[in-house]
């Protein structure tokens, strides 16, 4: 496995890749490797060729500078990680690499509206650096095809609109979330939780299953019924960040037309900021 941290030898070995005709597949991460990670690593073995895992931690996309600080930052560990999952090249570049001439001046991408709506408004600029991160990865590792989680279920169809709003040829691909035993979804931000607060997680999937099968089972949704929801999580010991009720395909308002709807939930439990998601069929 090759672990590069510079444009110009990236470069090199994505020609080289390109000249062998090998199918490039793409996992872009910010590291702290878990099972959801392995999990798009295998989808990205199933799909191509070789595989490239980035592991940047993206200063762009985080709107608070002590979440950028504390971030998890465990690269010789998920080096091993890949390296026993047979990943062919490992793109690790510092910010100065990325950003050479620093963020205020740096060209971005923008995806109008989907990156400021629901968790863009809770998180502003964020899915501006996601966009502008993932745009220059897909331009500097040219790949055929790429793997993101459905974890960041928002995160995904910001990505899946700007491939198809900027025509590139790439497939896009969304793995499903991978959870702990107990339903918590996995994500390098539960380092943050204490044992006691770790124990309290799982109720969030929980809670957001029961809103799951309330609509599945046809009842309307209300305003009265997401402040139930947030009272459940308040009385678990969350402190409610989001609570959504969307249309999954729009991510709009359900309406009359809406075939399924996408549950997305986030909240605070410490210094924890835990998100799920879930879809729900409507039309049982
Ligand atoms: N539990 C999971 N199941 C499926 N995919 C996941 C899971 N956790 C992360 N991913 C995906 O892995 C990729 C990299 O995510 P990232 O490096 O931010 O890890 P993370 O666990 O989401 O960390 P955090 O959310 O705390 O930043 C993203 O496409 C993300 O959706
Ligand atoms: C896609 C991504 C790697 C871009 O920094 C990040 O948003 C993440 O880890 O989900
Ligand atoms: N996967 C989430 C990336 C972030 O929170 O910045």
């Amino acid at each position: 496995m090759l672990i590069i941290d510079s444009v110009a030898l990236l470069r090199r070995e994505i020609r080289d890749f390109r000249k062998n005709n090998k199918r490039i597949a793409l996992v872009p991460t910010m590291g702290n490797l878990h099972e959801g990670h392995m999990t798009l690593v295998e989808e990205a073995k199933a799909r191509g060729d070789v595989v490239v895992v980035s592991i940047f931690v993206n200063p762009m996309q985080f709107e608070r500078a002590d979440d950028l600080e504390r971030y998890p930052r465990t690269l010789q560990e998920d080096c091993e990680k890949l390296n026993k999952r047979g990943v062919d090249l490992v793109f690790a570049p510092s910010p100065a690499e990325v950003y050479p001439k620093g963020l205020a001046t740096q060209t971005q991408v923008d995806v109008p509206v989907i990156s400021t709506i629901l968790e863009g408004a809770s998180r502003p600029g964020h899915f501006r650096g996601v966009s502008t991160i993932v745009s220059k990865l897909f331009n500097l590792v040219q790949p055929q095809v790429a793997c993101f989680g459905q974890k960041d279920f928002q995160q995904l169809a910001l990505l899946r609109t700007m491939v198809e709003d900027m025509g590139y040829d790439i497939e896009i691909v969304g793995v499903p979330i991978v959870r702990a035993k107990d339903g918590l979804a996995l994500s390098s931000r539960n380092g943050y939780l204490t044992a006691d607060e770790r124990k309290i997680a799982p109720q969030l999937n929980k809670i957001m299953n029961a809103l799951a099968q309330r609509l599945s089972q046809g009842e309307r949704h209300t305003d009265e019924m997401l402040q139930e929801t947030a009272q459940q999580l308040r009385e678990a010991g969350f402190t409610p960040d989001e609570l959504f009720i969307r249309d999954a395909k729009t991510l709009q308002e359900l309406s009359v037309d809406s075939t399924s709807a996408v549950i997305l939930m986030a909240a605070w439990l410490g210094k924890a900021r835990l998100i799920d998601n879930q879809e729900v069929d409507l039309t049982q």
